[in-house]
């Protein structure tokens, strides 16, 4: 095998090789047996789109015209323009002490000005004062709701508040071989709920594709677990034809980041989200990982597969269907007993 070879199956020198190595490191141990990380899996900082997937054309990718990069957390922003006004995050949960509330400002002086002001609400998904700076509101913690960010069109700067996903992981992560389900994730630092882990990364491949895999995959309908839908802007009557077909997939099997490890818990501590930047780019929105609520270093890092949109709930009760279930061995007091 040559020295090229060598390195492609190395995958400390792929994770090495990350831009945020030196700060935010991703560290593999097993103290558990000899098992490794199969040698076909290859660690990459970002997905990587097929070549049928066509990137949106230049001249219709579009950002916000934000004078202020404060003015980005503002319904006034264009890139915050599809938050529905139900679900928008300006009243902030109280429960938790807000510090940065703001609701209609006071009419001023200036006609039209004065107008704008006082139907500007924070939108926005994130806490933008105090030590909350930069997490998401519990509000969208809770909900389905997809996260708008701005992005390299935009015309508001990199220290723009609404711009987390974008900058990419800030913690170290820990890949670890677990007891009884493989390797698992943790981090070696506190995570503070409503923070931001990591992106779900993979190849990005069209809905046929992904079909294809499935019906090739050794693992059958387990190869589920790695294949993620970019499906949260799926409509059969949208204007754009991208968004009216079967959706586009996500792919971690073989390539991928070190959130492709983190195991299923039916009381997880983190949730994946859509996360849009440039609008043009909804049917190939990224997935993110928040935690859910404060997880101490060390903790493994969970996230529930189905997000109660699946059956298997009904199927456990079945005792004809269960032998061919996979039993969840998350061990939380909630636990509904089976993946799928
Ligand atoms: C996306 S992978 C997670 C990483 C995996 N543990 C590994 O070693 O590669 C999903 C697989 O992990 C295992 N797994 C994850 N969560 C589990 C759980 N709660 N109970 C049992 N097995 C689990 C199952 O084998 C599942 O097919």
């Amino acid at each position: 095998m040559g020295l090229e070879d060598e390195k492609h199956l190395c995958h400390w020198c792929q994770i090495r090789a990350f831009a945020t190595h030196a700060r935010y490191p991703i560290t593999i141990v097993n103290n558990e047996d000899d098992t490794m990380i199969q040698p076909t899996f290859r660690f990459m900082e970002s997905s990587i789109r097929a070549n049928n997937i066509e990137p949106t054309k230049k001249e219709f990718l579009t950002g916000c015209e934000c004078d202020e990069d404060e003015d980005c957390q503002y319904n006034t922003c264009t890139c915050l323009q599809d938050i529905e006004d139900g679900s928008s995050a300006d009243e902030e949960e109280e429960e938790e002490g807000d510090d940065d509330e703001e609701g209609p400002k006071p009419v001023s002086e200036d006609g039209y000005k004065a107008m704008q002001d006082f139907f500007r609400k924070k939108v926005y998904a994130y806490h933008s004062d105090g030590t909350r700076t930069g997490r998401l509101r519990s509000k969208v913690l809770t909900s389905r709701d997809p996260i708008y960010e701005c992005h390299e069109s935009c015309v508001c700067g990199v220290d723009c508040p609404n711009r987390v996903v974008e900058k990419g992981r800030k913690l170290p992560l820990q890949i670890f071989r677990t007891k009884t389900r493989g390797w698992g994730v943790r981090s070696t630092v506190d995570i503070k709920k409503g923070q931001f882990v990591d992106k779900y990364m993979g190849e990005i491949i069209t809905g046929q594709e992904a079909n294809q895999r499935r019906a090739q995959s050794h693992i059958a309908q387990k190869k589920d677990v790695y294949l993620f839908a970019l499906d949260k802007f799926s409509n059969p009557e949208s204007f754009d034809e991208r968004l009216r077909g079967p959706p586009v997939e996500v792919d971690g099997e073989f390539i991928s980041g070190p959130t492709r490890f983190v195991n299923h818990s039916c009381n997880p501590n983190l949730r994946i989200f859509a996360r849009v930047g440039d609008h043009a780019d909804k049917h190939i929105h990224e997935l993110a990982f928040f935690a859910i609520q404060n997880i101490p270093r060390g903790e493994e890092l969970t996230f529930d597969y189905v997000d109660g949109v699946d059956d298997s709930d009904m199927d456990a009760l079945d005792p004809d269907k269960q032998k061919d279930m996979t039993r969840c061995l998350c061990g939380s007091k909630n636990c509904r007993g089976y993946l799928w």
